[in-house]
């Protein structure tokens, strides 16, 4: 099987072309865990699938690393476009791409050899409150308190086609995410699990950011997540205009316009090869 391997500030995915390979519903789930397993597979925070769409230009599926299906991928997306130019599955630079989530609307910004570098993605509305991401405890508004031990935390639920949690702390750098997130991901309260973020404006257009993603862990970015998490800032006052993420892995543009979240940041190519099917 043909894969490549992409990231974009440090989120890497194996990325597989259902043009080209074809792959069985059931095996999905473990294809995920087999290639993101840094030991015995490839390492990576999961696979991700592009393939042709009845609905718009290409399609997205993402496996997160312990074999689930989420609905988005905020840098999957970025990659998948930048795969699909490359590859020759769109015909123009501006094209639509289905998620489990929806349809969204992105950018490739080419550069003078042909290679995508940057894409920015168009990704829709936010949807806020316990509906919105599947919550099913007493909430405060649009968001719910956790207690984790002798702490608790506030967060914003957020929709951007997958589930977010965004706290707002006082620095989210020197937080214990691996010890704060699991609990809050698997709190039987969100029954289809969520994704939690960590967040400090440094004034009105910078975020620092750290995130727990649902099924891979800590993460080096989550695209998804740093949207979900100005849209919060934005709502919440806090946040305006073009606003920039510091991720673990890099910086992220993030910006509110008329509504929609509208994200840019890099694509990147590792490596492509073969990978042994059973
Ligand atoms: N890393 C991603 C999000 C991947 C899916 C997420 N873990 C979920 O389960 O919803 C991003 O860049 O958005």
């Amino acid at each position: 099987m043909k894969i490549t391997k992409m990231h974009g500030l440090g989120n890497c995915y194996i990325y597989v072309s259902t043009f080209e390979e074809s792959l069985r519903e059931e095996e999905l789930p473990s294809l995920a865990i087999a290639v993101s397993d840094i030991r015995k597979g490839i390492g990576s925070d999961g696979l991700i699938l592009i393939g042709p769409s009845e609905a718009a230009d290409v399609r997205m599926r993402i496996f997160n690393a312990d074999g689930s299906e989420a609905e988005n991928c905020g840098n999957g997306l970025r990659c998948v476009a930048k795969y699909a130019v490359e590859h020759g599955y769109v015909g123009s630079n501006s094209f639509t791409i289905e998620t489990k989530g929806g349809i969204v609307e992105a950018y490739a910004h080419r550069g003078a050899n042909g290679k995508v570098g940057r894409v920015t993605v168009d990704m829709g509305v936010p949807m806020f409150g316990p509906a919105a991401v599947g919550y099913l405890g007493a909430a405060n508004g649009d968001a719910a308190v956790i207690a984790v031990g002798e702490d608790t935390f506030e967060g914003q639920l957020v929709s951007v086609g997958n589930p977010h949690f965004v706290a707002f702390v006082e620095n989210a750098v020197s937080l214990p995410v691996a010890e704060i997130g699991p609990h809050i991901e698997r709190h039987p309260d969100f029954p289809n699990r969520v994704n939690v973020e960590f967040v400090t404006p440094r004034g009105q257009h910078e975020l620092d950011f750290r995130v727990w993603e649902r099924g891979s862990g800590i993460t080096y970015a989550c695209g998804t997540g740093a949207c979900a998490s100005v849209a919060a800032g934005v709502k919440r006052g806090l946040l305006s205009g073009r606003v920039t993420v510091h991720l673990l892995g890099g910086d992220l543009e993030i910006e509110m316009k008329d509504g929609h979240v509208w994200m840019t940041g890099e694509a990147v190519e590792v490596l492509t090869g073969e990978y042994p099917r059973s």
